[in-house]
């Protein structure tokens, strides 16, 4: 019988610029979702976070309780422990790390082999981004799509000598807010636009062309509309090329802005905080590595 489990979760960037809502890549920054049998639900959150520690609101638990509800048994609870070190509502795939630990957990509780239509149909019930999940579920490089009810999707190898520098801004913006800010229709031009650069964007990597990385993550699908929720956006951007940076994006809904480079990552990072400061945002940086593993379980007691 298994008493205490424990999942690790990496954080994720999704989109990378033109590959909206299909390219998403783990970075090397974790959450870990302790947990134990328990009467009643008890969170605790490392940093604290009263947010978090309410059940309705811990996506970790809401999983744990649909997947047990699935399997036709009781909910008693749980006795849960987060350490978080991803911020939440910054871009960063917090809610998927969540969403990944509470599946593979209870997969491993109940023993039921975790299918790709087990894993996804459980996880869009709470998110409907596979650009998070995927990576934060099998690590690495990963590009998805959903059509009438099937993901399909592919990982491909990411080069090991980029890193990401990511600035994170000190407000939240929900996924929500950032999406309800985008047009219902694109234009045609701007189609070919982003179909255009999200295939050099992969063909670049595969061919290690990194010269074309700042213009494979130009984009108009999403990041000319978001931009005016996040103050210095554009000057951001410029500063960290400015640096050295090989191609800049908007890290998933935002507000934080990822710098993918091979080189002067603390300038590219400090210039990146610098630009934020001048448009009246704090904010900080953290140069991280590509994570190619993805979530893992352990088994504690
Ligand atoms: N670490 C977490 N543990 C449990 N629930 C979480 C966690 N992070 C986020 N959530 C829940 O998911 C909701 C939606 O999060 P949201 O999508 O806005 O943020 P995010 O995941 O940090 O950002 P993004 O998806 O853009 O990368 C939060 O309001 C919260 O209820
Ligand atoms: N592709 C999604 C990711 C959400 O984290 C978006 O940009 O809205």
């Amino acid at each position: 019988m298994m008493k205490k489990l424990k999942a690790v979760v990496p954080a994720t960037t999704a989109n990378l610029g033109a590959g909206f809502d299909t390219f998403g890549l783990a970075l090397s920054l974790y959450n870990e979702f302790e947990v134990e049998e328990h009467d009643g639900v008890v969170i605790e959150t490392v940093p604290e976070n009263p947010f978090l520690e309410k059940p309705e609101n811990n996506l970790f638990v809401q999983v744990l309780k649909y997947m047990c509800e699935k399997r036709r048994k009781t909910f008693y609870g749980a006795k849960v422990k987060q350490i978080s070190n991803i911020p939440v509502a910054r871009g960063l795939g917090s809610s998927a790390t969540a969403i990944v630990a509470g599946i593979l957990i209870s997969a491993a509780v109940s023993k039921t082999e975790l299918t790709d239509e087990l894993f996804f149909e459980t996880a869009y019930r709470f998110e409907p981004h596979p650009d998070n999940l995927l990576p934060a579920w099998k690590g690495g490089f990963t590009t998805a799509l959903l059509s009438e009810g099937k993901t399909y999707y592919q990982k491909i190898p990411f080069p090991e000598d980029i890193k990401a520098v990511v600035a994170v801004p000190d407000f939240e913006l929900s996924t929500e807010k950032a999406r309800s800010v985008l047009p219902e229709k694109i234009p045609l031009k701007d189609g070919i636009f982003n179909v255009q650069r999200a295939s050099l964007f992969l063909t670049a990597l595969i061919n290690r062309r990194y010269d074309l990385l700042k213009i494979a993550m130009e984009d108009r699908f999403h990041q000319p509309y978001r931009k005016k929720l996040i103050p210095g956006f554009d000057d951001v951007l410029k500063e960290a090329y400015n640096g050295g940076a090989l191609g800049v994006s908007l890290s998933g809904a935002g507000p934080s802005v990822v710098a993918l480079s091979v080189e002067n990552h603390q300038e590219i990072g400090e210039r990146m905080v610098y630009a934020f400061r001048r448009n009246g945002v704090q904010s900080s940086f953290m140069v991280l590595d590509v994570d190619t593993e993805g979530a893992k379980v352990e088994i504690l007691e």
